[in-house]
């Protein structure tokens, strides 16, 4: 019997697609840069399965595109870029692989965090132009983490696996934001539930990890940005459209908060020419947070049991919208 056609949105680690092939006859993207909106309709028109990546708008034209659809699997966490109503009206399942890119990205919003905080990327750029004169007693001085409060405004798994880092090692008190509440951080971690005005007022540290939605859309803008101390952090690993980036750049510049690091922006990539690059209180990194070897090699193989589960009517390791039931080809 002939193998079920699977469109690969972008090459991902051969652990994955390996695992794939079994099922399933892949035709793989081997551009660098996604298909365009066209070229994914034109792709997908054949297939049972669509491989998609953050960076494709899997939209409600895509799945018309494709009547044979059967599931569409994100190799993501974040599901943003796929219109789940859309889906679950076709009976359309979606998977994506939380859980397994937790650490890295935890490691990389601390990174952020410290760098910022540190002034490191714009005192490593002095060195590097010559502006590197002596030691300063009064150069680059930055804050320091030790004792101070964090924020965290989505206290879900990388939430509270940042919240983790900052209290076990570095004594932070921790307060969040979320929609529901969290007994497993506030006992593990002494953390406690606050609205948004009070975590903003009272936090030295702000990091976001709540998944772009239509609640979350915007969250921070100049308000947000007014109510936070001067010598506040701002990280964002999160999604880039959470941000209002003109309120950031202004907050940055005028130094209404000390400092930024953002591994997401809007859009992505942020072009060369954004102010935010000119400002040296911001450090932007682009969209590294689950980049290592056994983060994504284990994000490929929770993708490509999502795809095979799909496609063999079983149930998926991770489905975003679980009541669309499972089906037989
Ligand atoms: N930079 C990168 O490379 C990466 C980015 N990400 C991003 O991080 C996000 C979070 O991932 P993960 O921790 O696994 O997801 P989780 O679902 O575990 O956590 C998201 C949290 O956000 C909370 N939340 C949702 N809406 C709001 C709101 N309006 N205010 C406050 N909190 C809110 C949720 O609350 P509740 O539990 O109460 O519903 C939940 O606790 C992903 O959706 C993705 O966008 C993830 C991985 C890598
Ligand atoms: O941004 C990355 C994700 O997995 O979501």
């Amino acid at each position: 019997m002939a193998l079920p056609h699977v469109f690969v949105a972008r090459r991902i680690p051969d652990f994955g697609l390996e695992k794939m092939a079994k099922y399933a006859d892949l035709d793989i993207w081997p551009e660098q840069l996604p298909p365009a909106p066209e070229v994914l309709r034109q792709k997908v028109k054949n297939c049972e399965g669509l491989v998609s990546l953050l960076t494709d708008r899997v939209d409600a034209s895509v799945m018309d595109a494709a009547p044979k659809l059967r599931i569409i699997s994100n190799f993501a966490v974040g599901v943003n870029n796929v219109d789940i109503p859309a889906a679950t009206a076709r009976k359309i399942p979606i998977g994506n692989t939380p859980g397994v890119l937790t650490e890295a990205t935890a490691d990389i919003a601390m990174t952020l965090m410290l760098a910022a905080s540190r002034r490191l990327t714009e005192s490593c750029e002095d060195a590097k132009a010559g502006r590197w004169k002596t030691w300063e007693p009064l150069g680059w001085i930055g804050q320091e983490l030790q004792g101070r409060t964090l924020g965290i405004v989505g206290m879900g798994r990388i939430g509270h696996a940042l919240a983790r880092r900052c209290h076990f090692g570095w004594g932070m008190k921790v307060i969040y934001t979320s929609r529901s509440p969290k007994p497993e951080s506030d006992q593990e971690l002494q953390a406690r539930q606050v609205q948004m005005s009070e975590l903003l007022q009272e936090s030295d540290f702000v990091s976001v990890h709540c998944d772009l939605n239509e609640t979350t859309k915007g969250l921070f803008g100049a308000e947000q940005f007014a109510q936070m101390r001067s010598h506040v952090v701002f990280v964002n690993t999160s999604r880039g459209p959470v941000v209002d980036q003109t309120a950031l750049a202004q907050a940055l510049r005028s130094q209404k908060i000390f400092a930024a690091g953002l591994d997401v922006t809007d859009p992505e990539p942020l072009p060369p020419t954004h102010e935010l690059y000119s400002l040296s209180n911001c450090v932007i990194a682009p969209h590294i947070a689950s980049a290592t070897v056994p983060t994504r090699n284990a994000m490929a193989r929770i993708c490509a049991e999502n795809l095979i589960a799909g496609l063999t009517g079983q149930k998926m390791t991770s489905c975003v919208n679980p009541e669309v039931p499972t089906r037989q080809s």
